[in-house]
């Protein structure tokens, strides 16, 4: 039998119903996988017992030749964003260190209830505020990866589901769940060679999910394999009632739908993506990907965004206004961390919890957000940001009337050493370049691997998709999946 671990949520599902290995002996190589691998600080909390629970239920319904559930025998990894009842929950910030939620987030609940059990909670950026894994409280996750040539200097694996790109591309687990704000799920995976997608706004509910930016907040799965994604997306969305904005929908088969044959599409290549100075490895892997696609059917457009440039700075006063508003309630009475210096009021409360409770950069958007909807500012930026995020939506309806997806690349670089770009914060902010414009449309988008830079490091490709047409997102990432043939993987230093 191959090692466990390399297998593929497709692989785990199918061979445990074919009875090749029991969903124990599954659970158990990877829980071994997660204890041996401390060095990377992927987990904030591991909960090897839960993933053994999981799979001991599974055996036992398949030895009572039960109907199988569709995630039955397969262990995954969950960002410590999603509330999970009993278990240490605390969106990588020092304020909710010790919250033990007593409710389950809507999508962790539906990954249980279909059978799959919880390796642990996985370590991101503070409040998922980042593109490094460098703001959690609980110490930066090292990427598995390292450039070549005996370079052994310390790589970022992207943010902020930094834990779950990481954990996924060293075999720790199979999958795991993310969530992308402004490209928290497509840059860690471009950044570690993994597949991952942000659905349309609205698919999956945000309830349980702690709050960054609401109208942009979606989980979403990430895995090895674009199947992987399908199988996972398909339990994680659905309508809930206890989020306003979720999408009352059918949720469709997409695993059943997947299709690598693309002709009859189009592919628009947006040509405010290849600015000046595209890193010249990212351009010609973005060349590649145009190859691929047409060898698998699809026509190739050039297709303008012209609001392109302004997508960055609209996220940063969007992302943060609304950070600022859902982390007020953060005071030191309903959740985690307080701090009640003697003889102290109400006010001092509030002030040195958040002051002990919140890392600089959670510090910083709240300040930005609590500037750009202050009174005399609200209009020059609030507003402002509202009206170009119209345009911005605009532009992908335009082009979308002259293609059915566009593809771009996923992060400007490949991952970067990490404390290079910590004390920039623009730099940093630069990294979402290629992926807030989606995020700001609300458009379901994908990270695949595309191949390997002259550094041996991984370079990933976006597919953007026409509101709730995953499908020919995933279809178009089949496509690219089985030509790049991207096998690397990172060597054991850990
Ligand atoms: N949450 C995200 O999507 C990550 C993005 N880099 C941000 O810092 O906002």
């Amino acid at each position: 039998m191959s090692n466990l671990t390399d297998l593929t949520v497709a692989e785990i599902r199918d061979g445990f119903r074919a009875g090749d290995f029991s969903a124990r002996e599954a659970a158990q190589a990877f829980n071994a996988n997660v204890a041996a691998a401390k060095a990377l600080n992927a987990f904030i909390v591991e909960t090897p017992e839960k993933a053994l629970d999981a799979a001991d239920a599974a055996d036992k319904a398949k030895a009572a030749g039960e109907v199988l559930k569709p995630l039955s025998g397969v262990p995954i990894g969950m960002k410590d964003l999603f509330c999970t009842e009993g278990v240490q929950t605390t969106a990588a910030s020092h304020m909710l260190e010790g919250f033990t939620p007593t409710y389950e987030s809507t999508v962790s609940k539906k990954l249980w209830d279909a059978g799959a059990g919880m390796l642990g909670k996985l370590n991101l950026d503070q409040f998922a505020m980042g593109s490094s894994n460098e703001t959690s409280y609980f110490g930066n996750v090292i990427s598995p990866w390292r450039r070549g040539g005996g370079d052994n200097a310390a790589l970022a694996p992207g943010g902020s589901s930094g834990g779950s790109s990481a954990a996924i591309s060293a075999r720790l687990c199979p999958a795991a769940t993310g969530t992308d704000t402004g490209g928290s799920i497509r840059q860690p995976a471009a950044f570690t060679g993994i597949s991952g997608i942000k659905p349309t706004y609205g698919r999956c509910s945000r309830w349980g999910i702690v709050a960054f930016a609401s109208s942009l907040d979606q989980a979403g799965p990430m895995a090895r394999t674009v199947r992987d994604n399908a199988i996972l997306l398909e339990t994680m969305a659905g309508f809930d009632p206890k989020d306003s904005t979720s999408l009352d929908l059918a949720v469709p088969q997409w695993e059943a739908g997947l299709s690598s044959d693309l002709r009859g599409k189009k592919v628009g290549i947006p040509k405010e993506y290849r600015p000046d100075g595209l890193n010249a490895e990212i351009s010609a892997m973005w060349d590649r990907g145009i190859e691929w696609l047409r060898d698998a059917g699809a026509e190739v457009v050039e297709v303008s965004l012209p609001h392109t440039k302004y997508a960055l700075p609209t996220y940063y006063i969007i992302a943060p206004a609304e950070a600022s508003s859902n982390l007020a309630r953060y005071d030191g009475v309903r959740y985690g961390q307080r701090d009640l210096p003697d003889g102290a009021g109400l006010q001092d409360m509030y002030a040195a919890t958040r002051a002990a409770g919140f890392g600089p950069e959670v510090k910083r958007r709240i300040m930005i957000g609590t500037y750009v909807l202050s009174a005399g500012f609200y209009d020059a930026y609030y507003t402002q940001a509202q009206k170009v995020r119209a345009l911005i939506a605009r532009d992908f309806e335009q082009a979308f009337e002259n293609c059915d997806l566009l593809l771009t690349p996923t992060a400007p670089s490949a991952s970067f050493a990490l404390g290079e770009k910590q004390a920039d914060p623009l730099a940093m902010y630069l990294n979402d370049v290629f992926t807030v414009p989606a995020s700001l449309a609300g458009l379901p988008a994908m990270a695949v691997p595309g191949g390997l830079d002259a550094q041996g490091l991984p370079l990933g490709l976006q597919i953007i998709g026409k509101a709730l047409d995953e499908q020919t997102v995933l279809n178009a990432g089949l496509a690219i999946e089985e030509r790049a043939g991207f096998t690397a993987r990172p060597e054991k230093w850990w």
